[in-house]
């Protein structure tokens, strides 16, 4: 039978759920002090960041790739799938500059994603959904809003672009021109990233798009308003992503944290992310490696960010997905079973951001 607490705690939620409104709408109505439902629990809750501190404490050098040096003939380019290599096996984050994206096209997206969080309240509720299944633009209060410990200190939309788009009048004028180019944009570079990636595991160049890796592109807008108790709750919790690659962009507050040799290491903002996604880890047996990252509550906001995944698991296909075969062998036997994409994506959405791994309900 449930409590009282936590039916109480439920009715919160669905009351929070119903205002359509998300964490802004609670900074809106300038609260002091946040709602319960935000408060984690001591044991989840983060240590207050030191003061200056920029986590890495000088000990790390985050992994920063030059992609322009592929064009620069076959040397270079072995450079470039050399440095990838390198960091895919050891932080699974990188960060990549001169990869072609302009910063007017960048600059453009963070400013449309904070536009439509910033919508008037009544225009903004039209798009709410929590229809993942069949709104292909879904505004939303966290995904697992009903299943989490606590609320996190974040909204987000999520809109499918590959490989069915919305049409053009599904996407809120305030961000559709730039979130269409944006995706265009993140496409090529995508492709480019799989080309470099197949290589960086001893693979033809065309063996990830060959399997379909870019063949879906979801983009997550996300919006973390300012927040008063920061130490009581979070942005988002640590978590892997489940995609094959993710490149993320983070506007100039910064925030994001990786898990590197037992660290938080801030990412630097100024510069797009990629990270390697736990099916990434799954196809290359575990030589690249799908890690933990986590973005924690600040005094300071809104921060913008946009994660863009290139991941087939909503699709509801029935092919088989494991372990790359031409990467095993008798010293390298599969480390994960098959699965299809459906009981993946299933597994996935149950789950939610409960910080546990999601690779070792897979591992053989
Ligand atoms: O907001 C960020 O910087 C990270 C978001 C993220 O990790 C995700 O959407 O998976
Ligand atoms: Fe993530």
């Amino acid at each position: 039978m449930m409590s009282a607490k936590s039916s109480d705690r439920e009715a919160e939620v669905r009351a929070f759920d119903e205002t359509k409104l998300g964490v802004k709408g609670i900074v809106d109505a300038g609260v002091t002090t946040i709602p319960s439902i935000f408060i984690n629990p001591i044991s989840k809750r983060l240590p207050p960041p030191k003061p200056n501190s920029t986590g890495c404490d000088g000990q790390f050098n985050f992994p920063v790739i030059d992609l322009r040096a592929s064009e620069n003939g076959l040397d270079h380019w072995k450079k470039v799938v050399e440095e990838i290599r390198e960091a895919s096996e050891t932080w699974g984050f990188f960060q990549v500059i001169n990869h072609g994206i302009p910063d007017t096209v960048l600059d453009e997206i963070l400013k449309g994603v904070k536009g439509f969080f910033e919508l008037d309240n009544e225009v903004k509720k039209g798009y709410y959904s929590r229809d993942f299944a069949n709104d292909k633009f879904a505004y939303h209060c966290n995904a697992d809003l009903y299943s989490a410990v606590a609320v996190n200190w974040r909204d987000s939309f999520l809109c499918y672009m590959a490989p069915n788009p919305p049409t053009p009048d599904e996407i809120p004028p305030v961000c559709r021109e730039i979130l269409i180019e944006y995706s265009k944009q993140v496409m090529k570079l995508g492709k480019m990233l799989f080309e470099i990636l197949s290589e960086a595991l001893g693979l033809q160049q065309c063996h990830l798009l060959d399997m379909g890796c870019l063949d879906g592109l979801s983009i997550l807008g996300h919006y973390y308003p300012a927040c008063p108790q920061p130490e009581l709750t979070i942005g988002t919790p640590k978590h892997a992503d489940g995609s094959y690659i993710t490149i993320l962009l983070q506007d100039q507050l910064g925030g994001l944290q990786v898990l590197h040799q037992n660290h938080w290491v801030d990412v630097p903002p100024g510069a797009l992310v990629v990270n390697i996604g736990n099916a990434l880890q799954i196809a290359s047996n575990d030589k690249f490696k799908s890690v933990e990252h986590r973005v924690p509550a600040k005094y300071a906001g809104p921060r913008i960010s946009i994660a863009s995944f290139f991941s087939t698991f909503y699709l509801e296909t029935t092919q088989k997905y494991g372990p790359i075969k031409e990467l095993l062998s008798d010293e390298n036997p599969p480390k994960y079973r098959e699965i299809t994409m459906k009981e993946y994506s299933i597994y996935n959405m149950k789950k939610g951001l409960d910080e546990t791994s999601n690779l070792d309900y897979f591992r053989i």
